[in-house]
């Protein structure tokens, strides 16, 4: 599914409507139709009291076809006009015509004082914003801004339309006053601005509906960023054949752990045989092999000649390391060597390697390598990590993280999975896939670990990279999820639950395959 700029969704609206025929006035009674099929179930018919808020544009001609449905059904709403009548015009101007002549009435804005208003809108359950929609241009001006204001202060259920009013639809620009929605239905395609902070924020529960525009409209934009969903994984993830082997599976190696951090070694391996790599191998400071070897018993080991506990050469000759398909390097290495053998992995092993943690550190001091490596690099920061290895405040990169990550990933030509609610993956051709599971239980040490031994088990059993990046990263998410809505709360889930649930995510994912086909 696409996720789309402003400008992106006015290109599609246009071709559907220009190259394909299909009228405007329908769109937008789709639009308020699909709207109200998915609002219905949270409102009960002898106790909602519904305010419509209607803007000047075509977000506030869909409020008059939500408006019209609901009191066919039978609800009591209230339908407010914010600007003059005049000003409203085009296929706006039809849909209020269209609910005038089925007998319908509104009050305007202009005739009352915002006190009135808000007098009105505190007696009601629910209030509909229909204000402002994509075509938002610059800050909010009046009289949006001081009903935005009020409305922000009711204590009822706020549903707004395709998106909070006064919030710019690409996330990026400067949010001045916006709805606080408590539930967004967006329309069609998610806008950009539902993946990007502080903006999400203002959406409440998002739900995307389809409105009938067709996929040749969507595919005519030059979109390079989608959703990643559940339906994706189910249909990508690996089958094993019959006839396999431990062999056709992928022997992995993880470089992780020192003596101050065992437990990151054991995540990422216990992880990586979770999600069906064939071989895993761990190569540790020889100083912490008793400790982490009584924890696993499935993985194989090779000793690296440590100094103050940490990894300072990895002794591993070309044959050798040429035995694996894939490397994961960096959990609970510490920072206190000089990180050389991940040069030297860089410039020796040209098959997939994966960079986290620690590893990432390293990296800093050798991106003119890791820019002309041949094979595959996936790299997983969090948000840190990645401001730290591109020398920028964290906070301009958590602003435009879409660009800051793709600019990135063109660059030096990897994988670059930015993790943090709703993990970017970007890949080295500059496309964009959004995870869309997980919830903030995930923000604890440790679940970085997790994921890493997961990307390393699936990119050596998936051909297509980005399929298995992303879902490890969704399963990782789903784990979480599942744990959640199993009695665990969101403060007691640990990195090593996420393991152990794990058997029970894939196999419901793997029942759920079919309804996909
Ligand atoms: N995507 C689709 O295919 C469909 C979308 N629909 C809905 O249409 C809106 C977008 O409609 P548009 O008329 O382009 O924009 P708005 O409704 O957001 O109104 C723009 C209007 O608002 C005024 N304005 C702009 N900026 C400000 C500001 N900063 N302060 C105050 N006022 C402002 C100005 O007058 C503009 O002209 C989309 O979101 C969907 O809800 C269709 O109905 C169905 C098809
Ligand atoms: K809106």
């Amino acid at each position: 599914m696409n996720v789309v700029t402003g400008e992106e969704m006015h290109q599609i609206d246009r071709y559907t409507i220009e190259e394909i025929g299909l009228k405007a006035e329908l769109l937008m009674e789709n639009a308020g139709l699909a709207f109200v099929s998915s609002i219905l179930h949270l409102m009960n018919k002898k106790t909602a009291k519904i305010a419509v808020l209607i803007g000047v544009g075509n977000n506030g001609g869909d409020g008059f076809v939500i408006s019209r449905s609901l009191l066919e059904k039978g609800y009591q709403v209230d339908v407010w006009l914010i600007p003059p009548v005049k000003k409203v015009k085009g296929t706006a101007r039809y849909h209020m015509e269209v609910f005038k002549k089925c007998g319908y009435e509104f009050t305007s804005y202009e005739a009352i004082t915002c006190e009135d208003l808000v007098r009105n809108l505190k007696g009601k359950t629910h209030v509909i914003d229909a204000m402002l929609g994509t075509g938002l241009v610059g800050p909010l001006r009046q009289p949006y801004k001081e009903i935005i204001e009020q409305v922000n202060q009711l204590e009822c259920q706020i549903i707004s339309v395709d998106l909070p009013s006064g919030l710019p639809a690409n996330g990026n620009s400067c949010i001045t006053d916006a709805i606080k929605a408590s539930r967004t239905i967006t329309l069609q395609c998610p806008k950009l601005g539902a993946y990007t902070f502080p903006s999400r924020e203002y959406y409440g529960d998002l739900t995307i509906v389809d409105i009938g525009i067709p996929k040749l409209a969507i595919k005519q934009i030059d979109s390079e960023r989608f959703l990643w969903t559940e339906e994706n994984v189910a249909c990508s993830l690996p089958v094993r054949k019959p006839s396999s082997h431990k062999g056709s599976h992928g022997k992995g190696l993880i470089i992780a752990g020192s003596r101050t951090m065992t437990g990151a070694p054991i995540l990422t391996a216990k992880a990586c045989h979770r999600l069906g790599a064939g071989l895993v191998t761990l190569a540790l400071p020889d100083t912490i092999i008793n400790t982490v070897a009584s924890q696993l018993i499935e993985s194989t080991f090779h000793l690296c000649p440590s100094v103050n506990g940490e990894i300072n050469s990895l002794n591993l000759d070309d044959e050798l390391m040429n035995r694996f398909d894939a490397i994961a390097v960096g959990p609970g290495l510490g920072r206190n060597n000089n990180g050389e053998f991940i040069e030297t992995l860089l410039h020796d092993f040209d098959k997939p390697i994966v960079i986290d943690a620690d590893g990432l550190f390293y990296l800093k001091d050798f991106l003119t390598i890791l820019a002309k490596r041949k094979g595959t690099t996936i790299l997983t920061p969090h948000l840190g990590e990645f401001a730290y290895l591109i020398n920028e405040p964290i906070a301009k990169v958590e602003k435009n993280r879409f660009q800051v990550s793709r600019d990135f990933a063109v660059k030096y030509g990897v994988y670059l999975v930015l993790k943090g609610p709703y993990t970017v993956v970007t890949t080295p051709g500059g496309q964009q896939f959004i995870n869309t599971s997980g919830n903030p239980s995930l923000a604890k040490g440790g679940s970085g670990d997790v994921l890493t031994g997961m990307v390393l088990a699936l990119l050596m059993q998936q051909k297509d990279l980005q399929s298995a990046i992303s879902n490890s990263i969704f399963l990782h998410g789903m784990a979480a999820d599942y744990l959640i809505s199993h009695e665990y709360s969101p403060l007691s889930v640990m990195a090593s639950d996420l393991i152990n649930i794990m058997p029970k995510v894939l196999n419901s994912i793997q029942n759920r395959y079919h309804k996909y086909r």
